[in-house]
């Protein structure tokens, strides 16, 4: 495969909760960014950088997104639905969660971590205050990666797709999900019981995510109208379906 499936965390015991313990496994590992060569500005080198990153990650997330405990037994089409509906977020909370290390940059991969001045030279201004108010929450939060892998998860099942085919199956693989969370913060894989309101908190930050994603979107229709950025057609498709 592309890589090698590193668990995020070599758990001191085994971890009771077999879809989390599936996720982390199945956790891509990051991907690095292929610096530009096109003679153009440090700007745009950056910018075109930034989008075949972005690319690349679309790729990598279909892949991962077939690892998701109960996502294949989902319809072919509600499959694409949530993709459509959901990549962005998933993205976005890659992204935040590769950056939560990091006082002021975004961490966009291990050798294209921006600062706010470079992202502003950029036309990412916008997108800088709306990812740094995100991971400063989760920040604030202290997340774990068995969190993160269980958060981005429920992010792609809760992106709430128009007609689905199969929503009653939509609606056990999103249970079963919330089932996981429920399990890993209520303690019985620990010896100390949860904290009652952990897996609330976790999923009352998504609508912030949902915002935010939606800012990338408009940063990127705004950079294509401008005529700053080519789109990758894949990176068009997936766009289309969200404006
Ligand atoms: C088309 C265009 O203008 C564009 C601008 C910036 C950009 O940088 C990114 C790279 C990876 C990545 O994951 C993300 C998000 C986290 C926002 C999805 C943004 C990608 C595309």
């Amino acid at each position: 495969s592309l890589y090698t499936k590193t668990p995020l965390t070599h758990p001191a015991k085994p971890i009771g909760n077999k879809v989390i313990s599936q996720l982390l496994v199945s956790e891509p590992a990051p991907l690095s960014a292929i610096p530009d060569s096109s003679p153009s500005s440090t700007e745009l080198r950056s910018l075109l950088t930034l989008c075949d990153l972005l690319n690349r990650e679309l790729l990598v997330l279909i892949g991962w997104a077939k690892h998701i405990p109960g996502f294949s037994a989902l319809s072919l089409v509600d499959q694409m639905a949530l993709l459509q509906g959901g990549w962005m977020e998933v993205l976005v909370l890659s992204v935040v969660s590769r950056s939560l290390g990091s006082a002021d940059e975004l961490v966009f991969a291990d050798n294209l971590r921006l600062a706010e001045a470079q992202c502003r030279a950029a036309g990412l201004s916008d997108l800088y205050t709306a990812l740094r108010h995100l991971t400063r929450k989760y920040q604030q939060m202290g997340l774990s990666p068995e969190e993160l892998v269980t958060l981005k998860a429920m992010t792609l099942a809760n992106s709430d797709a128009a007609n689905l085919e199969g929503a009653e199956a939509v609606q056990r693989f999103r249970d079963g999900l919330h089932e996981a969370l429920q399990e890993h913060e209520s303690g019985h894989t620990h010896s100390h019981p949860g904290e009652l309101h952990r897996a609330g908190r976790l999923l009352m930050t998504l609508p912030l995510l949902r915002q935010t994603a939606a800012r990338a979107v408009d940063t990127f229709c705004r950079l294509h109208r401008e005529r700053r950025v080519p789109m990758h057609k894949l990176f068009l498709e997936m766009l289309d379906n969200k404006i």
